[in-house]
């Protein structure tokens, strides 16, 4: 039985259409990554498959269920978490959740060291209200993991997170995954696509690619051969090309095509480097942002 179904999904705020005609299924033990642009409907969808907002039409099922009689099998790290109980430290957080899931107490108490040392929260004993915006997330996300649940929603587990904490987030949940199942959302798209199973790219609410993140970029990226990285201004004509802050990202269609384009950088004096593709050029070069498929 997959863990979760979506079949036909569609919500809107008011006149607002937020997800449209969503479907997809996540099998048990796989990382589904769902990325997309601010406003693609990420949060809306995790919020309908945790039974916090009702679907307007189409059938949504987790493990066999309607989310809402499937509470007791998965958790839920909401976007905008927060630590309300500011005296508390992290190991009273992962205890008294633990408690709360029913967990007797020498046993919270075990289980709550061992998500302080797996995310290596050197801090357990001081009081939230002492600790930065970062450090409180990571706190609650070692909360939530530690809850041995066969489900996770994970909504941007990786804001506030600096790199190191992200790698070590990835490494945990690649730990935890086969006896448990993974959702999760997030703006990382290269870092997701290399953890995750597979990938849902939602845009505008509608669902522009499910699958594994290769075969994905395999199939967007299919007419591309590489990109050249401009660390400054460049138009160059009759070439893909795109603006990103102060470079400029050309898409070279062959190997003579990039020739062509380094030599014009060249000239500019501008620098540059080759890079190879990855998901993220799906959105910037391969056709997403055109809103038409
Ligand atoms: N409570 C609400 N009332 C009205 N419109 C909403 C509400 N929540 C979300 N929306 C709209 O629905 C769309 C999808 O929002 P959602 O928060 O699901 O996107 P998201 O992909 O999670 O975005 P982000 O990456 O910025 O968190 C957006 O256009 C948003 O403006």
């Amino acid at each position: 039985m997959p863990a979760v179904e979506v079949e036909n999904l569609s919500k809107s705020y008011g006149s607002k259409r937020a997800l449209s005609d969503v479907s997809f299924t996540v099998e048990e033990g796989e990382i589904v990554g769902v990325i997309g642009p601010n406003g693609a409907g990420k949060t809306t969808l995790i919020r309908i498959l945790t039974c916090l907002l009702k679907p307007d039409s189409g059938k949504v099922r987790v493990f066999g269920r309607n989310p809402c009689e499937a509470r007791g099998l998965f958790v839920l790290l909401p976007q905008d978490v927060k630590a309300h109980f500011y005296t508390l430290t992290p190991r009273d957080y992962v205890y008294h959740y633990l408690r709360m899931r029913g967990a007797k107490r020498a046993e919270a108490r075990e289980r709550a060291e061992k998500a302080v040392q797996e995310f290596g929260i050197d801090y357990a004993d001081e009081p939230m209200s002492m600790l930065s915006g970062g450090m409180v997330r990571k706190a609650l996300l070692a909360m939530v993991l530690s809850a041995d649940a066969k489900l996770y929603f994970l909504d941007e587990p990786t804001v506030g997170l600096d790199v190191e904490n992200r790698l070590k987030l990835w490494e945990v949940l690649r730990e935890k995954v086969g006896e448990s199942t993974i959702v999760l959302t997030s703006h990382y798209l290269n870092e997701i696509s290399s953890i995750c199973d597979r990938v849902l790219l939602l845009k505008g609410g509608r669902v522009r690619a499910f699958g594994r993140p290769e075969e994905i970029a395999r199939e967007y990226l299919s007419g591309l051969h590489s990109k050249v990285v401009a660390f400054g201004e460049v138009s160059l004509d009759g070439f893909l090309a795109r603006k990103a802050g102060r470079n400029t990202y050309i898409y070279p269609r062959s190997k003579a095509e990039e020739r062509e384009i380094v030599e014009a950088i060249k000239r500019t004096g501008v620098p540059f480097k080759v890079e190879g593709l990855t998901i993220e050029d799906v959105f910037i070069a391969g056709g997403l942002d055109d809103g038409d498929r």
